[in-house]
This record gives C-alpha cells, sequence and structure tokens, in this order.
C-alpha cells in the first residue's frame, strides 16, 4: 500500500530557499564572534567554508555592518518587541542580520525575509516575520553615525573626552580609504585618484581591489594605515645598522625597515603570520632576516642598534577595519594584555645597545596599552629618555603629545579619511 503520509518538512539547509547559505553562514560567524568571542578574520574561514567567492563575501559583509550598526539595530528590535529579547537567543541573531541586510546594504526586503526565516529553526518565525514586515512598511532607517557599545563609548569619553566618542563614531560609519607604504617615493602623476600625506605614502579612495592596482605584482608598495607606518618612520634611514623587529608579523613594518636601509632581523611567535611576512617580502622583493620565537623567552645573539617593538596589544585602534573588537573587548582583556606588554617591553629594552633607539607601538587607544605603559617603563627605567618626532618624520597634521609621544585618535586627519588609532613612543637608552 502506497504511504499516503505527507511529506516530511526538510529540516537545516536541504529545503532552503536560493540565497540562504550566506546567511546562514553569517549566523555561524556572528555567533562565534559574540558568544565566542572568536575574532572575525579568523572565524570567517570555518563559518563560510564551501561557499563561493561571492557568497562568502556576502556573508562576511553581512556580519561586519551587522557588528558595525549592532547598537542601533538592537534598538530598532527592542523599540518593537514588548519584551526585549534576550541577547543571545538565535532570533535576535537572525534579525540582526537581516536588518543589516535590510537597512545597511540595501537588500531586496523579500530576498532578507524569505532568507531569514528558515535561520530561526524552532524559534518564533512570526515575530521575526512581523519586526521585518514592519521595519518595511514603516521604513527604519538607521542614525547618521554607527553607536558605539555603551562600555567603549564610557571608557573612551573618561579617556578621551566626549568629541573624541562622536568622531570615532563618525570613522565607524564610513569606509576608510586604502593606504600604501612605498619602498622608495612614488611618482604621484601614474596616480591620479591618490592623494601623500607623507613621503612613501599615498591614500587611494576605498573600494580598490588591490591586487589590480598598479605595480602591485613588482612590489613596490604594500596596504599599510598611515597611522600603523609612523613607528618604523621613526627610526629614520638605517644606513646598514641593525634593528629588531619584535612581533614583526605580517610584516608592514619589517618592509618599512628594510626599504629604509635597515639590517632587519624580524621577530615573531606566529607560524602562521610568519609564512605572511615571508610572502610580502618576496613580492616587495626586501630582505630581511626572520625568526620565529615568542620574546618572553627568545633572546637575541647581540644587541642592535634599534628595537622597534610592536606590540600585541587589544586593537581597539583598528576598529574601523575590524568592527568586532569592540564587541569582543573588555576591561579584563586590555589589563591581560597591558601585563604582556610590560613584559615584552622590559625584555626589548636589554636589547638596545647603550645609545640605541627603541620604538613602542600599539595598534590601541587604551592608555593602559600606550601612555600608561611608556610612563610606567621610564619610572623604572630613569636613565632612558624620551625623543619627540619632528614634523618633518609625521603626516602634516599629527603632533607629538606634551611628553614627545605620537598619539593618533579618531578625528585627526577626519577631512583626509582619518586613521588608525595609535600609540607610539621613541626611547633613547642610556649611552652605557
Ligand atoms: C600588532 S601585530 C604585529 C604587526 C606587525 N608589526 C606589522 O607591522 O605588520 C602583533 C604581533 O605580535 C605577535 N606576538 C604576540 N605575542 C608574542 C610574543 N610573546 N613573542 C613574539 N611575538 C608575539 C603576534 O603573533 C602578532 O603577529
Amino acid at each position: 500500500m502506497a504511504d499516503r503520509r505527507p511529506p516530511r518538512r526538510r529540516r537545516g539547509s536541504e529545503g532552503d530557499p536560493p540565497g540562504t547559505a550566506p546567511r546562514r553562514a553569517a549566523l555561524r560567524l556572528i555567533d562565534a564572534v559574540l558568544r565566542r568571542g572568536d575574532p572575525l578574520d579568523i572565524a570567517a574561514h570555518a563559518a563560510t567554508q564551501g561557499l563561493a567567492p561571492a557568497d562568502r563575501a556576502f556573508g562576511i559583509a553581512i556580519v561586519s555592518e551587522t557588528l558595525r550598526w549592532m547598537v542601533d539595530i538592537d534598538a530598532l528590535i527592542d523599540s518593537a518587541t514588548a519584551q526585549p529579547l534576550p541577547d543571545d537567543v538565535k532570533s535576535r541573531a537572525v534579525l540582526r542580520i537581516a536588518l543589516a541586510q535590510l537597512l545597511v546594504l540595501k537588500s531586496p526586503g523579500h530576498a532578507v525575509v524569505s532568507t531569514a526565516l528558515p535561520l530561526v529553526d524552532g524559534g518564533p518565525r512570526r515575530l521575526v516575520h512581523a519586526i521585518l514586515s514592519r521595519a518595511q512598511q514603516e521604513e527604519w532607517a538607521l542614525p547618521e553615525r554607527a553607536t558605539l557599545p555603551p562600555a567603549t563609548a564610557e571608557r573612551w569619553s573618561a579617556a578621551w573626552g566626549d568629541a573624541m566618542v562622536t568622531a570615532a563614531e563618525a570613522a565607524w560609519s564610513a569606509a576608510p580609504p586604502l593606504d600604501l607604504s612605498f619602498a622608495a617615493e612614488p611618482d604621484a602623476a601614474a596616480w591620479p585618484d591618490a592623494t601623500s600625506l607623507v613621503a612613501h605614502h599615498l591614500r587611494l579612495p576605498r573600494g580598490q581591489a588591490v591586487t589590480d592596482l598598479p605595480g602591485f605584482e613588482a612590489g613596490g608598495w604594500w596596504v599599510q594605515d598611515i597611522a600603523a607606518s609612523i613607528p618604523a618612520r621613526l627610526l629614520g634611514a638605517g644606513d646598514g645598522r641593525s634593528v629588531l623587529d619584535l612581533c614583526a608579523a605580517p610584516g608592514g613594518k619589517t618592509m618599512q625597515l628594510a626599504a629604509a636601509g635597515w639590517s632587519v632581523l624580524a621577530v615573531d611567535a606566529s607560524a602562521k603570520r610568519l609564512t605572511r611576512l615571508e610572502e610580502n617580502l618576496d613580492r616587495t622583493g626586501l630582505e630581511a632576516a626572520v625568526v620565529q620565537g615568542d620574546i618572553r623567552k627568545w633572546e637575541p645573539g647581540e644587541a642592535a642598534d634599534a628595537v622597534l617593538l610592536d606590540a600585541p596589544c587589544s586593537a581597539t585602534g583598528i576598529f574601523r577595519r575590524h568592527p568586532d573588537v569592540l564587541h569582543r573587548i573588555e576591561a579584563r582583556e586590555i589589563a591581560d594584555m597591558a601585563a604582556l606588554q610590560g613584559e615584552l617591553l622590559a625584555r626589548a629594552a636589554k636589547w638596545v645597545k647603550p645609545g640605541g633607539t627603541l620604538v613602542y607601538a600599539t595598534c590601541s587607544l587604551e592608555r593602559a596599552e600606550g601612555e600608561d605603559q611608556i610612563m610606567a617603563f621610564l619610572a623604572g627605567h630613569p636613565d632612558w629618555s624620551v625623543v619627540p618626532a619632528g614634523g618633518d618624520e609625521l603626516p602634516a597634521g599629527i603632533a607629538p603629545d606634551a611628553n614627545g609621544f605620537v598619539r593618533t585618535l579618531p578625528g585627526m586627519l577626519a577631512a583626509a579619511g582619518g586613521l588608525d588609532g595609535f600609540f607610539i613612543a621613541r626611547l633613547r637608552a642610556p649611552s652605557g
């Protein structure tokens, strides 16, 4: 006898409408970032496995924009429910990524809704459907500037003032430009869309495929935010002298130092990141000795004329490009990083020749990882001195602070497209 039971509803991804796969990947990815605390760029690989390149890029774009606008998207969701949905339920995650598609990426409403509902699984499909319908009927919109997560806004307001928070929100809401560092001074005529803010630098509008830009294969330049280029600039021309490039991978500063004539020994704990450093050296034809080592234990055979310590940090200064950072980093991580930086700095200082130079840098907007770190170092090493940057060493519009440190903040160079948040100090070792 024929089986007259209705066919069972297919579960999981098999019965999904077209276009659901990148959204499913986006849901996995945002879960990895928000629940497990994984960095977006690391989690993206596993979450988007098996997708075609365009779908993969779309899934990652959904999550990036969701994270950037999440505080404002959550406020819209909460305005539409009698009781706030718990922060970690799947329906909120589905609504977050669906609203980012509607309101930021401007995806067609029918596609957003039809691909969102299968993601809710056994959750409140009717509620999700009702909220997404309402968003379209009422033409919900996001504010002009993406609101920072409250803990970050509070911390930065206390450290830098409310104007910095407003500038950070403006910076977070706009795609940053593309900065290139050049081994030799570029021919500006070959780059009609570019502007130069300092020697060996060009800035291009966002949205260009890096590998299609002129000279990519020839390797005369590499992508590097202008703020990230300042630490190596402060070491000037090497003239064959030795520099230890500590925490070097993927090698932006290694390439600058090699191009400036330093004899570079690049050290990093991560084999994977050192592979990228070596690929970068291969492409640019620049030379450096490369060593894998954890500098809490590793030691150089001899002291160097200069040491550059680009210390691991919270990375809150690169929040424009990494919108997951401000959702993942909490006070505890900042304190842990500051303790590690203090340890690395004390070791790095021992490897500078008498009278030599130490540059310390972090891509952080936390004083604990910048100003406080160097003030504590100087208190424990009173025979070391700060060597403030000269005006010609910095991009126009950036000047050392009252202590002689370089601190880049959101709002600086705003008209030109801004720059990442960095702290840089140049110190001189006692002469012996
Ligand atoms: C800010 S990134 C370096 C960026 C690099 N200087 C550049 O310009 O491309 C920090 C680096 O520190 C490395 N690192 C973290 N802890 C370390 C340790 N204990 N010893 C050596 N390297 C470490 C990480 O692997 C990471 O590559």
